[in-house]
């Protein structure tokens, strides 16, 4: 059975009533405070251990951030033509408008400007980093009108840095086609059986959820491509070309996303640099259909992901993520072309407890129905995932007993991991981190 079988219904059934305290609210506040990172300035030798720290306050507070494809504005500047019309254009008039443009952003934004700023100050040659989002065209026509010949710009050139925009708009059109297909086709793929490495479903464990989430997905293990990519879809016909290019484009930025993560642990930046290499990545494709009653079900329970780390691709808004501060559940906000970082079960492990896996859930809507690929990423099905040496010592005692992802998927199919998480089973008590 799939949520197909439930379109065009009016309430839903009860095999997706959630029980009063599990009920979404859907009106929590959208998070203010959801850091932003500009991957570019890794690039950017002054930039980049400031980078390293955002991602480390990013990691130990939310253990979430979003990253952001950014065009690249680089403006030559010749220092001696700089004069008050220019310093009160970068210092005043650029952050006030961009902050009236992105209220969720103002902050970040106007900080973030002014950071440009100071560099463009400092120096007769730099970069100027401008957020791609609605606002950011806006500010950019800005650039374009405002008069540069009072500082001499000599000549820029735009860069798109990331995931291409087309290899992200190919892979939502081939989710978007298989979910569309018709329903025996789907089924062909159908399995509850978590280890199989291709597998369509719904809820999140339909053998043994309770309760059913408001969910189709189909999930197929990724890495090494070669490996997996002839038991895809085959139908839609460009499912795999399609797919394949995203996974492929994500898993490399996973690869610079890990080594900066280490890096802002205080680990060398190649630490576990073969596991990283050979760990596997699943992707999620998800597909939540509208929903006649939005407040009495969710499209997935809440939860931790088991990798290392989470990013996440989605069509709008629906992520929900618990504040750790408070146990307040905020709602992640939309925008677009932006890539959602998670981080999961193993790198808490790995980090001993420095950052934690973040607990998040996903809402339905009576509007539309809302895509998602989680591409999810784990070191090696066998490879045994410690604590780093490193970060243990007497007063951070080993917090967390040794597991793989074959032990993971070993505890799915046993438990209702709504229950409980599967790392709750891996904390050590104080005695047992003295052995
Ligand atoms: O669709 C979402 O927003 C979340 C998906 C998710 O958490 C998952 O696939 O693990
Ligand atoms: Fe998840």
């Amino acid at each position: 059975m799939s949520l197909e079988d439930q379109l065009g219904v009016s309430s839903i059934p009860q095999r997706y009533v959630l029980p009063p305290s599990q009920r979404p609210d859907l009106h929590v506040p959208i998070s203010t405070t959801l850091p932003i990172i500009d991957l570019s300035s890794l690039n950017h030798h002054s930039l980049r251990p400031q980078t390293i720290q955002d991602i480390r306050m990013a990691c130990k507070n939310n253990g979430f951030f979003q990253v952001y494809i950014y065009i690249y504005i680089y403006i030559y500047i010749h220092t001696y033509y700089l004069n008050a019309c220019t310093f009160f254009f970068f210092f005043f008039w650029l952050p006030a408008r961009c902050s009236r443009h992105c209220l969720d952003y103002s902050g970040l934004h106007s900080r973030y400007q002014v950071k440009c700023a100071h560099s463009i100050l400092r120096n007769s040659t730099t970069k100027c980093y401008i957020k791609k989002t609605e606002h950011v065209y806006s500010t950019w026509e800005f650039l374009f009108s405002f008069d540069f010949s009072k500082a001499h710009v000599t000549s820029f050139w735009i860069i798109n840095h990331g995931i291409d925009q087309s290899t992200i708009n190919d892979a939502l059109e081939a989710a978007k086609e298989f979910f569309n297909l018709p329903q025996e086709e789907k089924m062909r793929l159908f399995s509850d059986d978590v280890h199989k490495p291709v597998r369509y479903g719904t809820s999140l464990n339909q053998a043994k959820d309770e309760v059913y989430c408001w969910r189709d997905f189909i999930k197929q293990y990724s890495h090494p491509i070669s490996d997996w990519i002839h038991m895809w879809p085959s139908n839609p016909p460009t499912y795999k070309e399609k797919m394949g290019n995203y996974a492929k484009a994500v898993r490399l930025l996973q690869m610079q996303l890990t080594q900066i993560i280490f890096e802002s642990l205080g680990l060398n930046p190649n630490y576990l640099q073969e596991e990283v290499n050979e760990g596997s990545q699943v992707l999620a494709v998800n597909c939540y259909p509208t929903c006649p009653e939005p407040d009495l079900t969710l499209g997935i329970l809440p939860h931790s992901d088991f990798g290392s780390l989470t990013i996440l691709l989605q069509t709008r808004s629906g992520l929900q993520i618990k504040d750790k501060s408070d146990g307040n559940w905020v709602s992640v906000p939309f925008v677009e072309g932006g890539l959602v970082v998670q981080l999961g079960d193993e790198m808490e492990v790995l980090s001993n407890g420095q950052y934690k896996s973040v607990i998040h859930r996903a809402t339905v809507n009576g509007e539309e129905k809302r895509f998602s690929i989680a591409s999810l990423h784990n070191f090696g099905m066998d490879t045994k995932i410690v604590p780093a040496p490193e970060l243990v010592d007497e007063k951070n005692p080993k917090a967390y007993k040794e597991f793989s992802f074959r032990d993971f998927l070993g505890y799915i199919s046993r438990h209702d991991v709504s229950k409980q998480r599967f790392i709750d089973t891996l904390k050590m008590k104080p005695f047992e981190s003295r052995n």
